[in-house]
């Protein structure tokens, strides 16, 4: 069995309104792409790192590695238009029997043990994602009115994303819709019923530039 990391990295950050995409800012004097790839380099599945990029940022990456002197073996692949054809440029290249967990480069807070426990649950049941219940009340937006979800029913989802190989793939043949905001919206409405474990607290997205302040408190020196 092979185990795949697909972090994808390829998006430009329009949020973070910054003029160097986000997955490039330093975090604690070193850019957040490197704390996320070395956290997947750490798990005990050993899993072969794919990391998806803009094909016109991969020069800057690689004078970033240099300049950092990173040496965590990685294989680029060129990213798309959207987070879709992104991961799906990554999983065209691999075959066999694999387990790929889909990882966002700018969640660098991720722990090895999510991980390693990511892989694990996805080989005992096929997938599993990553996901935390709201501690905040939910409502939810439907014709000009808004009316109360049931929190205890609702869960904020992360990633790791992780699937077998021969699922994602055959999940990722589906037409691009603006309905798929992640993996597990792929490869459900591709007929399969999604796993979750437990997220982490820390495992936040940077998004926003207030996101950056808050992985520089919540890191740990
Ligand atoms: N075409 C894209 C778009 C996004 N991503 C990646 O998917 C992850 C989650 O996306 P998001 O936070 O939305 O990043 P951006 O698209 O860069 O940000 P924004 O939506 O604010 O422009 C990021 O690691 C981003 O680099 C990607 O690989 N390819
Ligand atoms: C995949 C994801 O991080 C799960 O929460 C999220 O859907 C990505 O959304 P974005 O708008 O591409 O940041």
């Amino acid at each position: 069995m092979k185990y795949y990391a697909v972090i994808v990295a390829g998006g430009s950050g329009n949020r973070m309104q910054t003029e160097t995409p986000k997955q490039f800012l330093l975090l604690k004097n070193l850019p957040v792409l490197m704390h996320t790839l070395k956290a997947f380099a750490q798990s005990d599945y050993q899993p072969l790192i794919i990391l998806v990029l803009n094909k016109n940022q991969k020069p800057y990456w690689l004078r970033l590695c240099d300049e950092f002197n990173f040496r965590i073996p990685h294989t680029i692949v060129d990213g798309g238009s959207e987070r879709f054809h992104s991961v799906k440029n990554a999983i065209d290249l691999l075959t066999g029997d694999g387990v790929v967990a889909v990882h966002d480069a700018v969640r660098p807070l991720i722990s090895t043990k999510l991980i390693d426990n990511s892989f694990k649950q996805a080989l005992e049941k096929g997938n599993v994602i990553a996901a935390v219940q709201s501690t905040d009340s939910v409502r939810m937006l439907s014709e000009n009115k808004t009316s109360a979800l049931k929190r205890n029913e609702i869960y904020l989802v992360q990633t790791p994303q992780t699937f077998t190989l021969d699922v994602l793939k055959k999940a990722y043949q589906q037409d691009f819709s603006s309905y798929f905001t992640d993996d597990a919206s792929v490869v459900e409405l591709a007929g399969y019923d999604i796993n979750i474990v437990e997220g982490e607290r820390n495992n936040i997205k940077i998004t926003h530039p207030i996101d950056l302040e808050l992985a520089e408190l919540l890191m740990k020196n």
